[in-house]
């Protein structure tokens, strides 16, 4: 029995049976699409514009995303951590955790929310970063290690995370850059095929989903579902859930 909640298992199960055509689910929902709820860009300002968290929620759900991400910095990007419990309480879809974790203490809140997932940023945590994700595991939770470059990767290898993500924006910039999806082409081939790989950030299109695709197991992207208005909102996520797959 696959456990929906947990990120890795999702993604794997939504890859895995992505051909089956007896599956009504995967039938029409063909990529993996981590779907954020971002509330703040540091270089578009408001994204939620009057609308509603949960409500955002509601909509990738029926669009078809494989999982939320929700992003509790408060500094730059305007997260709040009561409203991150909130979207674990009312899904039934696998959460993460989007923060600059440094302590073991932020790893076992993450979890008492009800989240799936835990960032662990390699770059922030660097010789540290296997003992948090030890850590975040022995609290029941999935990790994704964030990497920017072939150094960062070298980190979260040994390690024992399940997925690692690579960031196309360098975070030290606080998205002052627009991130560019040629960094996964270059990095995801000196990735491991036994950790789940996720392009994340600084999808804008189609084109850029299907470029990803072709060197990862899932997309994670907030932006440019955020920026879309509410009646398209819907719509706009399905497309990319369903979008043509090479
Ligand atoms: O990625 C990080 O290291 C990070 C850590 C803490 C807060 C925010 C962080 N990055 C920003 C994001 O997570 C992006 O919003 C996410 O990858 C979606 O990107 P985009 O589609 O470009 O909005």
């Amino acid at each position: 029995m696959i456990n929906f909640k947990r990120q890795a298992n999702a993604i794997k199960n939504f890859k895995e049976n992505k051909h089956d055509k007896n599956d009504p689910v995967n039938k029409i929902n063909k990529n993996a699409i981590i779907a954020e709820i971002k509330v703040h860009s540091p270089k578009y300002g408001d994204l939620l514009k009057n609308r509603k968290e949960l409500d955002i929620l509601k909509i990738y759900e029926e669009a078809g995303a494989v999982g939320i991400s929700y992003i509790t910095d408060k500094q730059h990007f305007n997260g709040n951590f009561k409203v991150f419990e909130e979207i674990c309480k009312n899904t039934e879809l696998p959460v993460l955790r989007k923060d600059f974790i440094t302590t073991k203490d932020e790893i076992e809140k993450t979890a008492e929310a009800g989240a799936s997932t835990v960032l662990i940023i390699s770059r922030l945590l660097k010789e540290e970063t296997a003992e948090f994700v030890d850590f975040a595991m022995s609290c029941g939770l999935d990790t994704l290690v964030e990497v920017h470059n072939k150094e960062e990767i070298e980190v979260a290898k040994d390690t024992k995370t399940s997925m690692i993500g690579i960031n196309n924006r360098d975070i030290r910039k606080l998205e002052l850059d627009d991130g560019t999806v040629s960094l996964t082409e270059k990095l995801a081939n000196l990735i491991p095929k036994d950790r789940i790989i996720i392009s994340e950030s600084g999808i804008a299109n189609l084109n850029d989903l299907n470029t990803v695709l072709k060197y990862t197991d899932a997309a994670l992207i907030g932006t440019s579902f955020m920026k879309t208005n509410f009646e398209t909102q819907k719509e706009f996520v399905k497309s990319f859930v369903r979008g043509k797959y090479e």
